[in-house]
């Protein structure tokens, strides 16, 4: 149906600029503006109530900013470009972007077929599309069950096949992995990076932290409605990650390794622990902390990398900013460990 090649789609974006929303005297979403690149799958975290699901509903439209805007970069379905357009006054918008916003909606009288078919039809997609899309997401044979009787996980893809039918070149997709099981997860893990791999504009927001270190290249990170940041993922775990050298003579290691080792400590058992800051390249770092220890002639008995996960990253970027907190709960620990002996 598209007559635009994939090729030349490799500008796609969303842009969001000074978004704010108010529901009465609450301040839902404030002053954020970030961008969502196309090629790669950028995560969008905040803590429950943060503004995630307002602000994705403010992109397609369907909520009214109170100020600013959301802006998307493309070509539609015609072959046509357009630059910088709100959702709502593009022609061709199911070619232009594909949601997941709330997976309760489907009618359950309806079979999977027939609800494609029904979306489909109001958007002037042919019927050959929908049995693609349901091919694409591995439920052609469930198609003719009515969706009452479908289970979390294939109303879910039920859900993915809906957002794919107008081939769009954005997608929002707003806790896609809810309720799956650990092969519906993996699924959407591959499905989502494939689709970006694709040339797509990838907007994804999950509270499974562990499932979106594996899936998003890029971060938006939010609070109480306000931007906390927008990272690479490389660049938001680099941020507590540390490089544990064991050698015999801490204190001469440390001189050795002179400006690099800033903010480096001594640890238990003289272990130098330095770290990863300023978007320093973790072999780099490990290779200055090894050149260094042969110059001083120390043996290095361990060299280690002390990663954070995503979800004590996550705490501790959020912290300030979380709306409903549990008492009497520690934190996650989350430190992952990555050894590689000299
Ligand atoms: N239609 C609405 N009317 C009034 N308040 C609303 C409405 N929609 C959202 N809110 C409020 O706006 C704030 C942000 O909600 P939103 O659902 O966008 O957060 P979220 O980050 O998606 O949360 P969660 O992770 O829990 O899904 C919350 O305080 C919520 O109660």
């Amino acid at each position: 149906m598209r007559v635009a090649p994939r090729a030349c789609m490799m500008d796609n974006m969303i842009t969001v600029e000074r978004l704010s929303k108010k529901y009465g005297s609450k301040l839902a979403v404030d002053d954020l503006s970030f961008t969502v690149p196309d090629g790669v799958v950028t995560g969008f975290l905040g803590p429950n109530g943060s503004g995630k699901s307002t602000t994705m509903r403010c992109i397609l439209g369907l909520d009214a900013p109170t100020t600013g805007r959301a802006l998307f970069t493309g070509t539609d379905v015609t072959g046509a470009a357009y630059t910088s357009q709100p959702f709502a006054q593009l022609p061709n918008k199911p070619s232009v972007a594909g949601a997941i916003l709330d997976s309760t909606w489907h009618n359950k009288a309806r079979s999977g077929r027939n609800h494609l078919r029904a979306l489909a039809r109001g958007a002037g997609i042919p019927d050959t599309r929908v049995e693609e899309c349901l091919e694409q997401v591995g439920m052609t044979d469930a198609a003719k069950d009515k969706i009452g009787g479908y289970s979390l996980g294939m109303k879910q893809r039920l859900g993915v096949a809906a957002a794919l039918l107008g081939d769009p070149q954005h997608l929002i997709l707003d806790e896609p992995v809810n309720g799956l099981d650990p092969e519906g997860v993996s699924w959407m893990r591959t499905t989502i990076k494939s689709l970006a791999a694709q040339g797509r504009a990838v907007l994804v927001s999950s509270h499974l932290l562990s499932e979106m270190q594996l899936t998003a290249d890029r971060l938006v990170v939010i609070g109480r409605g306000r931007m906390i940041g927008e990272y690479t993922m490389d660049e938001f775990l680099a941020d507590g990650t540390v490089v544990e050298a064991e050698v015999p003579d801490p204190a001469r290691l440390l001189a050795a390794l002179g400006p690099r080792g800033r903010g480096a400590d001594v640890g238990k058992q003289g272990v130098v622990r330095i770290p990863l800051a300023d978007g320093a390249d973790e072999a780099t770092l490990r290779g200055e902390i090894a050149a260094a220890a042969l110059r001083e002639g120390l043996l290095v008995t361990r060299l280690e990398t002390k990663r954070e996960n995503l979800e004590a990253r996550f705490l501790a970027a959020t912290a300030d900013a979380q709306e409903y907190r549990t008492a009497g709960v520690d934190q996650a620990d989350g430190s992952d460990a990555d050894s590689g002996a000299q």
